[in-house]
């Protein structure tokens, strides 16, 4: 997260006033991130944290968000639960922004994932799948097609002030996966942001997700897409093929993959790769410059758009058998 909205002492004295967890003790803004503000809150019983809601994330999806925090945790998935007013409330407002409390999940992220976390991964995303079925809301998701078209008509040609050739790029991958995207393949509740920062550790177990304000109903096996290119690439750029053949293994001996799935993985790699491409590029040319955010890279995903234009087939990520 990031710190957009400043609150005051006294605004956040009388907010958690208002809830039943004690006296506030100290608070900070957290730096991480660069969606919602986040605020790491002590009070004398337990850590929380604050999040006061920015630009993406509409306040008619919050219920959607909160309610599958809780709605994962009643089926044995670790994630923070939103925590409930003196009223009962869980969504709130706070200096104009909507805001909500929820639990402070044990654990770290890890900057460099290796194999086994990669292994984890695939074991928790499967988990989360099958805990996600029988959720009963629908949000559908709208950094897809119909999101990215928008977001490239946002850019208005000024992608190319941040890489020359970027806009034209851009246009042509989306008229390829407009005419190429999978429809048929089976949904269900994805995290849609499942990067090594919203995925926590205690030691080389994982320990939990956070941050679900990007889940929607969609294809589950982009979800993986989106691993795929958060996960399984070095820092050199270079793709795993050992962290994605772990990742795909251990996700694949809870929730088998369909062959269709399988067969859709490059194209949805592609998918995911603009995804983050159009929001990294429209990120850096319109993050205002006082807010106490870090905005990320885009070229680190043009590069991994471009690995998945020259993969083959599924087999390239490491598993099946030619
Ligand atoms: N429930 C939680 N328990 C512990 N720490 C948390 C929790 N929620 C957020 N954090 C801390 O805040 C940081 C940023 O949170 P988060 O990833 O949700 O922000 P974001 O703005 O949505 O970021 P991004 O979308 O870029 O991942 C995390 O890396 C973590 O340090
Ligand atoms: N995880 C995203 C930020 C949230 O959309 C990124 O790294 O670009």
């Amino acid at each position: 997260m990031a710190v957009y909205t400043d609150v005051s002492d006294q605004e956040l004295e009388d907010f958690i006033a208002s809830y039943d967890i004690g006296t506030l003790t100290s608070f900070k803004g957290i730096a991480e991130g660069v969606e919602n503000t986040n605020y790491l809150i002590h009070t004398d019983t337990s850590p929380f944290i604050l999040t006061l809601y920015e630009k993406r994330v509409r306040s008619e999806d919050l219920p959607y968000f909160l309610s599958l925090m809780e709605h994962l945790a009643a089926a044995g998935i670790t994630c923070p639960l939103p925590v409930r007013d003196r009223e009962g409330r869980i969504l709130r407002e706070l200096a104009g922004r909507p805001a909500a409390l929820i639990s402070f999940l044990e654990g770290v992220w890890i900057r460099r994932p290796g194999i086994v976390h990669c292994a984890e991964l695939g074991t928790a995303l499967a988990k989360f799948h099958l805990a996600g079925l029988d959720f009963p809301m629908h949000r559908d998701n709208d950094l897809s097609l119909p999101g990215w078209r928008s977001l490239l008509e946002d850019l208005r040609g000024a992608a190319d002030t941040v890489i020359p050739g970027l806009q034209d790029e851009i246009a042509g991958e989306l008229a390829f996966l407009d005419a190429h995207w999978a429809t048929d393949l089976p949904v269900g509740v994805i995290h849609a942001d499942l990067f090594p920062d919203n995925v926590f550790f205690l030691g080389e177990k994982l320990s939990g997700f956070i941050d679900f304000y990007f889940a929607c109903n969609d294809m589950m096996a982009y979800d993986l897409a989106v691993c795929l290119n958060a996960w399984c690439f070095e820092p050199d750029a270079s793709f795993n093929v050992t962290k994605a053949r772990a990742m795909l293994q251990a996700y694949e001996k809870v929730r088998p993959l369909t062959g269709p799935e399988l067969e859709a993985l490059p194209l949805l790699a592609r998918g995911a790769a603009l995804r983050f491409l159009l929001t990294r590029t429209y990120d850096l040319l319109n993050t205002d410059a006082n807010a106490l955010v870090k905005t990320k890279d885009p070229r680190e995903y043009l590069r991994k758009l471009r690995f998945h234009q020259r993969v083959q087939s599924y087999r390239d990520y490491g598993i099946g058998s030619d």
